[in-house]
């Protein structure tokens, strides 16, 4: 099967000042359709920044990624992006909500931008809320949302992007056990049912159940996994 999403030799180094850091150091590997991917990892060894790059958020130093066979880290700064916007989903540690909408109307500025009707959009989002244990928060501004609630509105809104590929940076750092499991089986549905693919960064021990690959980074490079 042709890899969804494919990382060559892909390298960060975030120059400050006279300083080099290295942050990710040739790392190589491929999705399929339907996987999800977990990256592990203790602090500053890469993983947000090997995110950012996957999504096309920040350009690789080098190397090179590709989508479904075609590299898109060579894109110019015009064509990017729309290939960001149509084929990737994210879900941040900080949430990024709109602050002057509602839970509902996050998620159905996702919809709108896919440009589904505006008849389907209220039941579709009222729906992806309620998967996500949020019925009783619909009408709510994310001022009033816990932490934990905000990220499953920031949740339910990269799915209802419907993405080709699902970026997760933490996506249960602020939830408890159980909200935390029903975060993974939701983002492992969404890999499997649609041929999609998930890659989560996470230190929640709970993750590696839910995931089909494991990545251990350390210092910017895949390790071998702990056993
Ligand atoms: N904008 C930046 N400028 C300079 N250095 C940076 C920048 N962003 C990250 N770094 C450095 O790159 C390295 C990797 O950082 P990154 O945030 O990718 O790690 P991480 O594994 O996601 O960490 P955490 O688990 O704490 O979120 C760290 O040494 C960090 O200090």
């Amino acid at each position: 099967m042709k890899p969804l999403l494919e990382a060559r030799a892909l390298t960060k180094h975030y120059e400050q000042g006279r300083i080099s850091v290295a942050a990710v150091e040739g790392i190589s590997f491929s999705l399929r359709p339907g996987e999800v991917a977990l990256i592990i990892g203790p602090s500053g060894s890469g993983k947000s920044t090997l995110l950012s790059m996957l999504g096309c958020i920040l350009r690789p130093t080098s190397g090179a990624i590709l989508l479904a066979g075609r590299e898109i880290s060579a894109l110019s700064d015009r064509d990017l992006p729309r290939i960001r916007r149509r084929c990737f989903g994210f879900v941040f540690q900080s949430f990024h909500l709109f602050p002057f909408l509602t839970a509902r109307e996050n998620v159905e500025t996702a919809l709108r931008l896919r440009k589904v009707p505006a008849a389907s959009r209220r039941r579709r989002s009222i729906d992806l809320l309620e998967d996500c244990g949020l019925e009783e928060r619909m009408e709510f501004y994310p001022a009033s949302l816990s932490g934990g609630e905000k990220q499953r509105v920031a949740i339910a809104r990269a799915l209802a992007g419907d993405p080709f590929i699902l970026l997760a940076d933490e996506p249960t750092a602020s939830l408890d056990s159980a909200n935390g499991e029903l975060i993974f089986k939701m983002l492992r549905s969404f890999a499997k049912a649609k041929g999609k693919a998930v890659v989560m960064a996470s230190h929640d021990p709970k993750a590696r159940g839910f995931a089909d690959s494991v990545y251990n980074l350390v210092d910017g490079r895949i390790a071998a996994l702990d056993a």
